[in-house]
């Protein structure tokens, strides 16, 4: 479903790459917690996946598109096959939680009636029922980040990207929220997030994907949020911490 082979972002040439030599596969259907330090190259990793940036070399496959030569405009194409969520929500403030969802629908050509019953039906998975005429204003965290990701699947996108989307909250509602993105996974969604959330990763116990200044530095199915394989000292051979 994503593939990157050897991918090296450079944003400032006089900086360390954001990612340096990336080569990572992840499987449709799999959940994936990308983890590593402020400034590890999370962002960009997913940026690269819906190529709102793109690799200064090496290459980028999503859902079939090789997105490292991908023409401008076939970027659309790409998106649609993938939902992006943010920690700060990005919900439109001038329209209602029903009109938030729909539009995403609107903008390719979908039917009222198709609109209709597919942003009930999303509503409904998310936890918002009832909820429908809310504005912004009326919402609290969690549920402007269930707007945002009942937007982000409600074309029933292949992949689901997901950049601290709890990053805001407290801890209850944090653990809510992944609670929404399990269910998505379990429907078939391939949903990668990116988290400093040691509590979310060590419950959910998914692959984890560890990033230290831009290189893959752990990956390892079943995973906490900070390794549990101890350290080999390679002097003595025995078994030092567990790895940071
Ligand atoms: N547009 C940009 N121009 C220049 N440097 C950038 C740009 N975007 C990211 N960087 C740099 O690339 C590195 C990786 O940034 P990135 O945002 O991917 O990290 P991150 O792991 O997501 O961090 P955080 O956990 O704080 O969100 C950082 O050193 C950052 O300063």
């Amino acid at each position: 479903m994503i593939r990157f082979e050897n991918v090296t972002k450079v944003h400032d040439p006089r900086a360390k790459p954001a990612l340096d030599s990336v080569s990572v596969e992840i499987e449709g259907g799999e959940f994936v917690f990308l983890v590593g330090a402020s400034g590890s190259g999370k962002s960009t990793f997913l940026k690269m996946i819906y190529r709102e940036d793109v690799a200064t070399s090496g290459s980028v496959y999503v859902a079939g598109h090789n997105v490292s030569t991908l023409t401008s405009w076939r970027v659309p194409k790409l998106r649609r096959k993938i939902g992006v969520v943010f920690q700060d929500f990005r919900i439109l403030p001038q329209k209602n939680v029903y009109q938030n969802v729909a539009f995403a629908m609107q903008v390719i050509g979908a039917s009222r009636a198709r609109t209709k019953e597919r942003v009930t039906d999303v509503l409904a998975m998310v936890g918002l029922e009832g909820m429908e005429k809310r504005m912004q204003h009326e919402l609290s965290g969690g549920e402007q980040q269930r707007v945002a990701i009942a937007r982000a699947v409600v074309n029933q996108p292949d992949i689901l990207l997901a950049d601290e989307p709890t990053g805001n909250l407290d801890p209850t509602t944090s653990e809510e929220i992944t609670e929404v993105l399990k269910k998505i996974n379990a429907n078939g969604t391939t949903v990668v997030m990116a988290t400093h959330d040691d509590d979310i990763v060590d419950r959910m116990r998914r692959r984890v994907i560890e990033l230290s200044r831009g290189k893959v530095m752990r990956d390892e199915a079943k995973a906490t949020y900070t390794s549990l394989i101890p350290k080999v000292t390679p002097a003595t051979g025995t078994t030092g911490e567990a790895q940071a």
